[in-house]
């Protein structure tokens, strides 16, 4: 530095302070910093380095001679009649032994020792809380007016946002205060609070708070005191400001004591320390402890103890001679981005990660980050390349708080998410409306095995007993297990052998061996259990797959529709959409899932080891009633067709066959309108959009002649049905409308109830349609029953 230019280093200068500044701004006006505390203390050290190379070059308004900055948040002004002052800094160095590490804190120590002649002096030793500073006065005992530190001289007044914070007493406790009493402590946000704000924020997309000491400094700061309140913000006491009309003890360590007394929370990692060794000491202490503390602290601070000598000693021109904060490793430091990649958790959830330039944070090497879900990498908007800021506090996952969009090189690309899953390659699919988005590989993944194990095997699925988490662990860890099905193929030797692997790995005295002679019962009893769950019910055992979105009562649904596992397995997504309660994403799920060969293999497996359901049934006949052209066409989604025109179709024809061999022009006159027709030729034409038709419609088939009839299917395929008619039938009239149910075997009634199986509303429909809404009975137009005439008068 010494070789710079004079002018250089006077630009250098002005640069910093420009720089500073500009952080400053940020950081105590704006709440919302853009730099990190590492490189802004940085930037300070450099400014202090040159003033003090080269004092001509210092001025008055020097941000290393000022305290925070002027706030202008549209609070009233409040003057401090003490001063709230910063603190200097000391910072770990390069060196062989302490007091060449802690040089500063050395020096610091040593020259109160000359200052004032004593040897060893008594400090109180306290964390340094990352929040925000505040002054509280109180008169009487009752609390008056709260203030910010702002510049040091002049602060804020947020006595109203204050009110709300809980940690700070109203009225003071106990007695013996003075008349004025001014408490200085620091408001912050402890983790779990800010953790739950930001876990809300996330899932309702709304912007998350950086860290937490931003999250106290905004929510302190809000004009609303009623947003602050829901923030949930804490307070420590660690000082005293004005005192009138009173006495205080000597020291500083006595008088926190006075303050908890009196109410005021002051943090239970406050102690008293003497010399530099009791300092260091200290230091490592909460050093160890700082990731297990429910709040944010950035480093300690060694406060002289007395009074008097703290008086002695003074102050330089932002911060005393008889404190200093020694701080630890940043929680936030700068790094680039290297890729974004997705990890796929026990329960199947995609989690974008950031994979960074190796940084040191927080004393520890950070390669990953969390970047939570899609919608915060949008938000974000962070992208491969990228200058971003990663956080690391508590036990929490590292996670990327920032993109420093202004570093960004040219050339990148927004991030999106992959459509399938990195380790099974099955589809990610996603929930409307959730922000997570999930690998629908379920038995298959396996990032999935453990928790589709434990899933499995739990007490509402197949219920075995005494496969616990641990076990699991072991068999999958192991290599003895990589699906449910390799269970029922493990013996009495695998177990006892998985077990004492399993044993040795924890460390833990193995259990097996008890006098002399190896314990077998628990391996006997969990491969009985095993046994035993091999008689289940279909709805236990769709639930135990782990399909996506397919609970206990979805399972139950599938069951007592579809009857048999084979129809659950081959049913098309088109037709398990009418099945009551299963929406379009459900049906996807549990096609999809059925459609994975990885999944066939599995369920096969399942079967051949012997699993036997004792409630397998036929199909509902409620299912007659449900399934028809209309049904496919309409789901099959044929561009431009509306349900309208579907239905009119499927009127006059009754099955896929037809249709297709049907033309445009005969369309047209069975009421299509000729766009729509244009396209259902078009549709129908080709082969690929076919198959699937096809196979749905004979999977509808092979349900609907799957289902019993007294009278036999072929003369009586609405058997089973119970009808209600209601209003004027344009077309069909209502006598026409009950013959043909009747003829094909529906039951036709008066009456609404909840047996119902649909109520045929035609115009002027009264209270008939009002009773069917009510009790929640399925409502059908007239075109929808004539396409139920249609197809099955076809098959009669
Ligand atoms: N990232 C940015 O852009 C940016 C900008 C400005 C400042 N900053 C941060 O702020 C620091 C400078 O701010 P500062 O002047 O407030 O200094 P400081 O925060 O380093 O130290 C003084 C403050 O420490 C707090 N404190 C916590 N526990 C305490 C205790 N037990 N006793 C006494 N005080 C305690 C008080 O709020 C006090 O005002 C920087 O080192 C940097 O970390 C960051
Ligand atoms: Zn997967």
């Amino acid at each position: 530095m010494n070789q710079r230019h004079p002018v250089t280093i006077q630009a250098r200068a002005a640069e910093l302070r420009e720089r500073i500044e500009q952080a400053n701004y940020r950081y105590h006006v704006l709440d919302d910093p853009e730099i990190t505390d590492a490189d802004y203390d940085r930037l300070m050290r450099e400014l202090e380095a040159l003033e003090a190379e080269h004092p001509e070059l210092a001025t008055d308004d020097s941000p290393t001679r000022r305290v925070g900055a002027r706030a202008s948040g549209g609070f009233a002004e409040v003057r401090h009649a003490l001063p709230m002052l910063s603190l200097g800094n000391a910072f770990e160095q390069e060196g062989d032994g302490d007091r060449e590490r802690f040089r500063e804190v050395a020096e610091f120590e040593r020259r109160i020792e000359q200052t004032l002649d004593r040897r060893e002096p008594v400090f109180s030793v306290e964390p340094k809380l990352d929040g925000l500073a505040i002054s509280l006065r109180y008169e009487g005992g009752a609390f008056v007016q709260g203030a910010t530190r702002g510049d040091g001289e002049t602060g804020e007044d947020v006595t109203a946002n204050l009110r709300t914070v809980a940690a700070i007493p109203l009225r003071l406790r106990g007695s013996g205060w003075p008349r004025v009493l001014e408490v200085r402590g620091e408001v912050i946000m402890l983790h779990k609070d800010f953790e739950a704000f930001n876990a809300r924020a996330r899932a309702s997309g709304e912007k998350t708070l950086a860290n937490p000491r931003n999250g106290a400094a905004g929510s302190l700061r809000q004009l609303d005191a009623a947003i602050t309140k829901k923030r949930k913000l804490s307070f420590f006491a660690y000082a005293i400001g004005v005192v009138e009309g009173g006495e205080m003890p000597p020291t500083h360590s006595q008088t926190l004591q006075k303050l908890r007394e009196w109410g005021f929370p002051v943090s239970p990692e406050v102690g008293t320390a003497r010399g530099f060794g009791g300092l260091i000491a200290y230091y490592r202490r909460i050093g160890e402890k700082r990731d297990k503390l429910p709040y944010d602290i950035d480093g300690v601070v060694y406060k002289l103890d007395d009074y008097a000598g703290q008086q002695e000693m003074g102050f330089v021109s932002r911060a005393p001679r008889w404190a200093i904060a020694h701080k630890f490793p940043a929680q936030e430091q700068t790094t680039t981005v290297e890729a974004i990649e997705i990890q796929i958790g026990r329960t199947g959830a995609a989690t974008p990660v950031a994979r960074l330039a190796p940084v040191q944070v927080a004393g520890v090497t950070v390669t990953n980050a969390t970047l939570h879900n899609a919608d915060q990498v949008a938000r974000l908007d962070v992208r491969v390349g990228d200058t971003v800021i990663v956080r690391r506090a508590g036990d929490v996952i590292p996670e990327v708080v920032r993109v420093m969009s202004e570093q960004r090189p040219s050339h990148t690309k927004p991030w999106s998410m992959p459509t399938h899953c990195p380790v099974c390659g099955s589809a990610l699919l996603r929930e409307e409306g959730e922000a997570a988005w999930r690998c629908s590989g379920g038995l298959i993944c396996a990032a999935q095995r453990k928790e589709a194990l434990i899933h499995f095997a739990a007490r509402r699925a197949m219920d075995i007993d005494g496969l616990g988490e641990r076990f699991v662990d072991a068999l999958v860890d192991f290599g003895y297990v990589h699906t449910p099905a390799d269970l029922y193929r493990l013996t009495l030797d695998d177990f006892l052998e998985m077990k004492r692997r399993a044993d040795e790995r924890d460390g833990t005295t193995p259990e097996t061996v008890k006098q002399g002679k190896v314990a077998t019962k628990w391996a006997e009893n969990l491969i009985e259990g095993i046994e035993a769950s091999k008689h289940t019910t279909l709805p236990r055992f769709l639930f135990a797959l782990g399909i996506m979105h397919i609970g206990e009562s979805t399972a139950k649904t599938l069951a007592a529709w579809l009857g048999r596992l084979e129809f659950v397995r081959t049913t098309p997504e088109p037709v398990l959409q009418v099945l009551p309660d299963i929406g379009g994403e459900v049906a996807r799920s549990i096609a999809g899932f059925f459609a994975q060969e990885g999944n066939q293999k599995v369920v096969d497996d399942l079967l051949a080891s012997g699993i036997v359901f004792s409630d397998e049934a036929e199909p509902s006949p409620k299912l007659r009633g449900k399934l028809s052209l209309d049904v496919l066409l309409d789901m099959a989604k044929v561009s431009k067709l509306g349900p309208k025109s579907t239905k009119q179709l499927a009127q006059h024809y009754t099955n896929l066959q037809q249709l297709v061999r049907a033309g445009q022009a005969q369309w047209v006159t069975a009421g299509v309108p000729s766009a729509a027709a244009i396209n259902l030729e078009a549709c129908l034409a080709d082969e690929a959009n076919l198959v699937p038709l096809r196979e749905a419609e004979a999977a509808m088939q092979r349900l609907l002649d799957a289902i019993p009839s007294s009278a036999g299917a072929s003369t009586a395929p609405l058997e089973g049905l119970t009808v209600v008619l209601t209003g004027t039938l344009a077309t069909l009239g209502r006598d026409e409308a009950k013959d043909r149910l009747e003829a094909l075997g529906a039951k036709v009634s008066g009456s609404v109830s909840k047996k119902t199986s649909f109520v045929v509303a035609g115009e002027a429909a009264g209270s008939k349609l009002d009773k069917a809404q009510e009790l929640g009975v399925e409502v059908w137009d007239e075109a929808r029953l004539l396409a139920l005439l249609a197809m099955h008068e076809g098959k009669a």
